[in-house]
């Protein structure tokens, strides 16, 4: 009978049954446990993996500063094309590992489709990302990384320089004087001392906003349903509903992100919530504001002035209504537009594409979770554990079982609020699915990818008593409603069960189904359900010495003496077919899988 089942993954699964001949050969190799061996460990963040061994291409789409330009010549090939069309960006893009742009370039869906793959990274030099297609990047695998933070005081001060220039006609009185007009009567402005400026959108930008108008003596409210009203009581700013601050300002600042909740929120209905003669800017995004109805506010004398650095089309229509509307004040989107800003982008988003080409997890990745580096460098031996544990489950499942249901239980004595699992949930559902399809799965996609394959992955903690030092005791990952090639596997509540914690840095194997077990997880893994006797470690040992199969480690589980045990042995080569059988051969072995990690 035919005893072997290789599946996708080219395990073998050989059971006592299938097997005909006997041979015993001597024992020639002491199972031997080497901690230092880490050759085979893999990078764990693994966002690009073919260009690794040769030099990456980054193709820089919008003008960046000298600083960040440099940085990426050390590590990477550098195209610097500028203005490219649609079509020429997705030409170029399948010969590109990374892309960094700025706002004016469109990274659609046609964009990482015709990389082919290759794309791994997109940096937006800047924070708004809306000009990155978000969904198709995570279906594609590929990170998207901004530079969130150097532009902020840039884009806040435009905003204020945008405020007082309004409020004292400066631009239009400049072109007056140009036109060789002397019109002082006509630009007599507003006062900002003692107005209110409602701040619509109280991040970064907003909350350096309002700490400048505070200082120009203004009164300053702000609508932000997501930030925290102690932040704002702290600079002095009371947080207000949004029809509140329609209702109430002088002067209404955007800085909000552009989102399905936030397009046009300023149009008709709400522009007529507003105090008669407020004067709005924008430096945010030009969708925020319906401009139609803008230019019908401003007629209708609801807006008496704008200032605007952002339009829903970048550049806008040369005749368009609300540019070359006379109350109107504009800008070419300029709010990160310094020196200095360009620089500190320049850099920021250099070193997050370089770290992410170099399989980093990125502090800045828009599209996969984002991980403190100190977190991360405690999680990393339990990221490891979890992806292997992943591929060991998966490759227990007998062929023709659908993974579907995966529970997942992390036990710990730390608070669930102190242990972030949503790497280790993306590396495990990354061992589930690579080892039985073709799809690369990081953890850009790896929520994504589970979906698409239909598998659940519910996820459990269990709190433990004793010192919270370590972020996790142990791992366990179950497979619901499946058969296992490896009968032993399924666990007393009929899922297969394997369970793993990490000793001395090093993620072991402890249980499989019912047994205890101890197995270092590096190279690959043999179980053997055995009855339990003398002499059984050292036949196998003995079978995998004479083929030259190294053994890194080797424990044995029981139900109790003489009874059934579980042998697990971890090996630095993959066996022969031939080697494989002759270990089913040997007559106390009921069962054994060979697991590839
Ligand atoms: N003109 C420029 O050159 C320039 C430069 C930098 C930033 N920006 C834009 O400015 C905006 C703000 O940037 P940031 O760095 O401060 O972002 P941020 O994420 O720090 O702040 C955005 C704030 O908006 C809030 N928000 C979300 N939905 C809201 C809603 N419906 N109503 C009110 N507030 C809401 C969020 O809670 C958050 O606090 C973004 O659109 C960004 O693209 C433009
Ligand atoms: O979102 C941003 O960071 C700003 O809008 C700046 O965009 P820019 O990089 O195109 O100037």
């Amino acid at each position: 009978m035919a005893a072997t089942t290789p599946t996708a993954a080219s395990n073998l699964l050989i059971t006592k049954k299938n097997l005909s001949s006997l041979s015993l050969i001597s024992t020639n190799k002491l199972p031997t446990f080497s901690p230092l061996h880490t050759s085979s460990r893999r990078q764990l963040f693994i966002v690009l993996s073919a260009s690794l061994n040769s030099k990456p291409t980054v193709l820089v789409a919008e003008k960046l500063g000298e600083a960040g330009i440099n940085l990426l010549k050390d590590f990477a090939n550098v195209d610097c094309s500028y203005n490219l069309s649609p079509d020429e960006l997705c030409t170029k893009i399948s010969l590109c590992d990374a892309l960094i742009v700025r706002s004016g370039t469109k990274v659609s869906r046609e964009v990482f489709e015709s990389s082919g793959g290759r794309l791994k990274v997109v940096g937006r030099a800047g924070v708004g990302i809306d000009n990155v297609d978000l969904a198709a990047a995570t279906e594609h695998g590929c990170l998207v990384v901004n530079a969130p933070t150097a532009n902020t005081i840039a884009a806040a001060e435009h905003g204020i320089a945008l405020l007082a220039a309004m409020a004292r006609n400066v631009a239009q009185a400049d072109a007056s004087v140009k036109a060789g007009k002397w019109q002082r009567n006509k630009y007599v402005g507003v006062s900002l001392v003692g107005k209110t400026l409602a701040v619509m959108g109280f991040g970064k930008v907003g909350s350096e906003v309002a700490r400048r108008a505070k200082g120009l003596g203004m009164h300053v409210i702000a609508h932000d349903p997501y930030a925290p009203a102690d932040r704002a009581r702290a600079i002095g700013v009371e947080l207000v509903s949004f029809d509140e601050a329609l209702a109430t300002a002088d002067f209404i600042s955007l800085h909000m992100p552009l989102t399905p909740a936030t397009a046009k929120i300023l149009n008709d209905e709400t522009f007529v919530k507003m105090k008669k003669g407020v004067r709005i800017v924008n430096v945010a995004r030009g969708g925020v504001i319906d401009e139609d109805a803008l230019v019908r506010a401003l007629d209708a004398g609801i807006v008496a002035q704008a200032a605007l650095d952002v339009f829903t089309v970048e550049p806008p229509p040369q005749d368009s209504k609300l540019v070359q509307h006379e109350r109107v004040t504009v800008t070419p989107h300029l709010g990160a537009s310094t020196m200095e800003a360009q620089e500190g982008v320049a850099i920021e988003i250099a070193e997050a594409v370089v770290g992410a080409l170099k399989g980093e997890l990125a502090s800045t990745a828009v599209n996969a979770p984002m991980v403190p580096a100190e977190v991360l460098t405690e999680l990393k031996p339990f990221v490891e554990l979890a992806e292997k544990l992943g591929r060991l489950a998966v490759q227990l499942v007998s062929g023709g079982s659908g993974v579907k249901d995966v529970k997942v239980t992390y036990a710990s004595a730390r608070a669930p609020d102190d242990l972030d699992t949503r790497v280790l949930r993306a590396m495990i559902t990354k061992g589930l699915i690579e080892p039985i399809s073709s799809v690369f799965v990081n953890l850009v996609n790896a929520d994504f990818s589970a979906k698409q394959r239909g598998l659940r992955i519910s996820e459990e903690r269990i709190l433990q008593d004793g010192s919270p030092e370590s972020p996790l005791d142990f791992i366990q990952v179950q497979v619901a409603n499946v058969e296992s090639k490896f009968a032993s596997a399924i666990s007393e509540t009929g899922e297969i069960k394997v369970e793993g914690r990490v000793k001395d840095g090093i993620p072991h194997l402890t249980r499989v189904g019912s047994f205890e077990v101890d197995v270092s997880l590096e190279g690959s893994i043999i179980l053997c359900r055995q009855v339990d006797q003398p002499g059984m470690i050292g036949k196998v040992g003995s079978v995998l010495g004479e083929q030259n199969v190294n053994v890194s480690f080797m424990s044995v589980g029981r139900i109790a003496p003489r009874k059934q045990a579980v042998m697990a042995i971890g090996v630095d080569e993959q066996p022969s077919k031939e080697t494989l059988k002759k270990i089913g051969d040997i007559p106390a072995v009921e069962e054994f899988v060979f697991l590839k990690l």
